[in-house]
């Protein structure tokens, strides 16, 4: 009881500090959303089931509507005594990751769930950790050879290679002459990326789509050899359990640990073979690599070949390549996903697509594509990179980000009555940016802001990309992955636009709402339920 008096005075006491320092600094109170349940924790529990029935983002989107009304972009969340705040004004969004990026910081919560898997990396270290682990892998996105397209075709053929094994086209002169079955397209995308992504990183790919064409590794004493075939099932297992656990908070603890755990395990014992071959290697550990790509082992591009010259301690290597491992697969898959989602529900974007992609890249042919350079790509094909934000903006693949106050700070706007006022950020606040909700604003986006219509983003000379717009975050820690997963995801999409001339949306009902599956990113929680049409040329190419 005393303690509870005690706090409480204490808690008054804090207030009449804070708006004491918000009035010194010209600032006007924030909304408050009302509360919520016990202590404010029905909102804690609604969001987690709504993450749960795979429908967060819009579950934050629409409660916000309509709790604070659609004029209202930052406000205060009460749940017991955390200090969380929640912002979709573009304005505020800049403050915290960009203008006055030094005043703020990723939570303690996002290093602490993420920690047991992926180690202190760029995306969990905090303060000067962060600014050592940007500055080490940094130099590596800027290098021509990790947009090695030659690595992405080997893939994709893989890729088709899967399609024709699983789910040939009919033969014959039918209705269905030339369509696949029915198929989910998106797990074989995760598969893809994941083998793209093992082998930029470590020189290895594990070949998830074609386990027979995997390399065979040199055995290290004392080191059994990795697991190659589980890696992608302890990858989505074990970030399944950090999502929850980052939403659970400080309360994690509550939350069983055996099963992460063992994914966490899994995945360690999975680099530290890799690191350990590279350490004991040293500079002639690509010397053990086939040249798959014609090109000699001394110029491959492998992740952890460069930061081994940087850094040699092994944890640390571990860290950083899991961190670009997570990175580089699930979030460019789950992209390739909601670009063929869209596209199955929009025959007329598909069809102007592939004009595009066959214009630009000519048809498919059986013996390889020519003339998809990567300046071409990067410069010539406006239409597509019209698709890819358009199905950014629809789907965001992080659709939730969040910072923690440093210090006591101050955000643009969003105070007093008419919204208009700078607003007092205490130290310790937790402030959320629902990127969904803010691709969803009717008055940034306009009246057809729920419509999937690239157009959009090329009538009227191109829309500029402002904060309303971070699908790759912004500011000091913006994406370094983002220049790559955008070639990356162009280039398959016209490889797969080259060989199909339609895509047929089978999930059912046909109207179904969107579903996201969150597991750090999100991904169509009912998969791309499609059956692919193989394009016939009159050169007989195909
Ligand atoms: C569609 C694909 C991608 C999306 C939507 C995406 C999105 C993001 C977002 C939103 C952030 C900022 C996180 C924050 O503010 O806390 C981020 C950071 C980052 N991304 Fe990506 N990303 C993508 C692909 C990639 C790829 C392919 C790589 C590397 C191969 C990559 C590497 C990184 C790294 C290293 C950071 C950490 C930056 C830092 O904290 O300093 N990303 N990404």
């Amino acid at each position: 009881m005393f303690w509870l008096r005690s706090r409480r005075v204490v808690t008054i006491a804090l207030a009449h500090a804070i708006e004491r320092e918000a009035a010194r600094r010209g600032c006007a109170p924030l909304p408050v959303l009302r509360r919520k349940g016990f202590l404010g924790f029905g909102w804690f529990v609604e969001s987690i089931r709504a993450t749960k029935d795979d429908w967060g983002p819009q579950y934050v989107a629409q409660t916000t509507d309509a709790e604070m009304g659609k004029d209202v972009h930052t406000f205060y969340v009460p749940i017991f005594d955390f200090e969380v705040m929640m912002t979709r004004d573009p304005a505020n969004v800049q403050a915290v990751l960009a203008t006055e990026s030094q005043d703020w910081d990723i939570g303690e919560y996002r290093t602490a769930s993420w920690a047991p898997m992926f180690g202190d990396g760029v995306f969990t270290a905090r303060g000067e950790h962060w600014k050592h682990s940007r500055a080490l892998v940094r130099p590596q996105f800027s290098m021509d050879q990790i947009n090695d397209l030659d690595l992405i075709e080997r893939h994709v053929q893989e890729l088709f290679a899967a399609i024709d094994r699983r789910y040939s086209p009919c033969a014959g002169a039918g209705l269905d002459a030339g369509w696949t079955p029915k198929f989910d397209l998106l797990p074989l995308f995760y598969n893809l990326t994941l083998d793209i992504t093992t082998e930029l990183i470590y020189g290895y790919s594990v070949h998830s789509q074609n386990p027979s064409q995997r390399l065979e590794l040199p055995v290290i004493p004392g080191y059994d050899a990795p697991d190659r075939e589980n890696i992608g099932m302890h990858m989505d297992g074990g970030k399944l359990w950090i999502e929850t656990r980052g939403a659970f908070g400080r309360f994690r603890w509550l939350l069983p640990t055996r099963k992460f755990y063992a994914h966490c395990a899994a995945i360690h014992k999975y680099a530290d073979w890799f690191v350990q071959l590279r350490l004991s290697r040293g500079d002639k550990y690509l010397d053990g690599l086939q040249s798959e790509a014609g090109q000699p082992s001394k110029d491959r591009f492998v992740l952890l070949h460069e930061l081994a010259k940087a850094t040699k301690d092994p944890v640390e290597l571990r860290s950083q390549t899991l961190n670009i491992l997570t990175a580089g697969r699930d979030t460019t898959a789950s992209l390739l996903g909601w670009v063929f989602y869209f596209l199955a529900r929009h025959p007329g974007v598909l069809a102007k697509l592939r004009n595009e992609v066959v214009q630009q890249f000519g048809p498919f042919r059986q013996s390889g594509p020519t003339g998809i350079e990567f300046r071409v790509l990067r410069d010539s094909v406006p239409y597509l990179y019209a698709v890819i934000n358009e199905a950014l903006r629809m789907a965001p693949v992080v659709p939730l980000n969040e910072r923690v106050a440093l210090r006591d700070t101050v955000l643009p706007r969003g105070g007093g009555p008419n919204r208009d006022k700078p607003v007092f950020v205490p130290k310790g606040t937790q402030v959320l940016i629902p990127t969904f909700a803010m691709l969803r604003r009717e008055d940034l986006w306009g009246p057809d802001v729920e419509q999937f219509r690239p157009e959009r983003w090329v009538e009227d000379g191109g829309r500029k990309f402002g904060f309303e717009f971070i699908p790759f975050g912004g500011g000091a820690r913006q994406c370094l992955g983002q220049h790559f997963a955008r070639i990356k995801a162009a280039y398959v999409i016209v490889r797969l636009l080259q060989r199909y001339d339609r895509v047929e949306n089978l999930e059912w009902p046909k109207d179904a709402p969107m579903k996201f599956h969150h597991t750090i990113e999100n991904r169509s929680a009912t998969g791309v339920q499609i059956r692919l049409h193989e394009a016939s040329f009159p050169d007989g190419s195909v």
